[in-house]
């Protein structure tokens, strides 16, 4: 993507906690690269605009040499006008008690009409993820009301699960992150998760060798990667923010310039039937960016225990699914 041309990247909930970890970080060029200029488009809702203007003086008085400007909206069909990226964060956080399926009816209508306006204006390239939770089944509405966008384009961000696994087993393993590579995530931004380590290697041996330690791997790893934000949430008093807006970064920089040769990253993309996975859900897959596009990697053997964790996780989606579709938001 690299040219002096700027690429527009519209960031929804701009004045929110992940828009104030993530707009500078994109302004600095960490999302698409030291060579990639971009023009910030922030969406908000009304009584956001204010607070999203403050964020922009902000920006102002940062001087990034590839800020190359700012534009404030209220409304879909202005901010995604020509977009080449877009961020969708704008929506409910989860508080206290709260679990993503109360969340479905409320979020919902947000991304009906942010993907209407995207179908409408936004550029040819366009590329979105959607991070506000529910995160998979914000990211199957808006696609469904972007028919003449391809699907894949289309993605939800469960990155930060896939970080948040990395940072668990290193730990675990006493190594730094750096070694380990083919971590998966599969299925639903949630509780539901299968945080994958039998793929995964260190320094290039088989991680499930090294850790070794089934009571482990199902009675931490795979509840602490799980619950993470629940956890964040306990002890901030917030969702997670910063590390939020670092895996909406890594997701889209891999997206746009390609996965390290020989590893994969986890990310939530329009299924195409793969392991498993009914056609046409979003759900995480094991996946490479090759030539700016994602692609599930294949021929991964999938034993029963892993078999059942996916499966009741995309069994959550296709209830999430089913509940849109039933208050008409598909
Ligand atoms: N996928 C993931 O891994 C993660 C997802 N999240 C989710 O990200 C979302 C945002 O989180 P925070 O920034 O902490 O929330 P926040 O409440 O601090 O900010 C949300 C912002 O979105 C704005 N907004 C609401 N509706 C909008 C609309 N229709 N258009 C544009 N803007 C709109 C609000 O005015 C607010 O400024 C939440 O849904 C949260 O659950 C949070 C952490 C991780
Ligand atoms: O749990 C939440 O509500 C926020 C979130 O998605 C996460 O931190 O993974």
């Amino acid at each position: 993507m690299a040219s002096n041309t700027p690429v527009n990247v519209t960031v929804t909930g701009a004045a929110g906690q992940i828009g104030y970890a993530l707009l500078f970080r994109i302004a600095s060029g960490q999302l698409l690269g030291p060579d990639t200029p971009v023009k910030l488009r922030l969406l908000e809702i009304p009584q956001g605009v204010k607070a999203a203007e403050g964020t922009a003086m902000e920006l102002d008085d940062c001087a990034f040499p590839l800020l190359a400007g700012i534009d404030i909206f209220d409304e879909p069909n202005a901010g995604f006008e020509g977009a080449n990226v877009a961020l969708l964060v704008g929506a409910r956080p989860r508080t206290a008690g709260m679990e993503r399926g109360d969340l479905l009816s409320a979020n919902g209508g947000i991304f009906k009409p942010q993907g209407a306006a995207i179908n409408a204006g936004a550029a040819d390239d366009i590329r979105v993820l959607v991070v506000g939770n529910p995160a998979n089944t914000n990211a199957l509405i808006a696609q469904q009301h972007a028919p003449d966008v391809p699907a894949e384009r289309f993605t939800a961000m469960t990155r930060l699960d896939h970080n948040r696994a990395l940072s668990q087993l290193a730990k675990k393993a006493g190594v730094p992150v750096a070694e380990i590579t083919r971590l998966t995530i599969w299925g639903n931004h949630s509780a539901t998760q299968y945080p994958d380590i039998f793929h995964a290697e260190i320094a290039g041996r088989p991680a499930s060798d090294v850790v070794a330690d089934q009571a482990w791997l199902e009675g931490d790893f795979i509840p602490t990667v799980a619950k993470r934000g629940a956890a964040i949430i306990a002890a901030r008093g917030a969702s997670s923010a910063a590390s939020a807006a670092n895996a909406a970064v890594d997701h889209v920089f891999d997206w746009v310039n390609g996965t390290p040769e020989g590893d994969w990253t986890s990310a939530g993309i329009v299924s195409d039937g793969s392991y498993g996975v009914p056609e046409g859900l979003i759900s995480s897959f094991p996946v490479r960016s090759v030539g700016g596009r994602w692609e599930i990697v294949q021929g991964l053997d999938v034993d029963e225990f892993s078999r059942a964790r996916i499966d009741a996780s995309v069994a959550e989606l296709v209830e999430e699914r089913d509940a849109v579709r039933e208050l008409g938001l598909i």
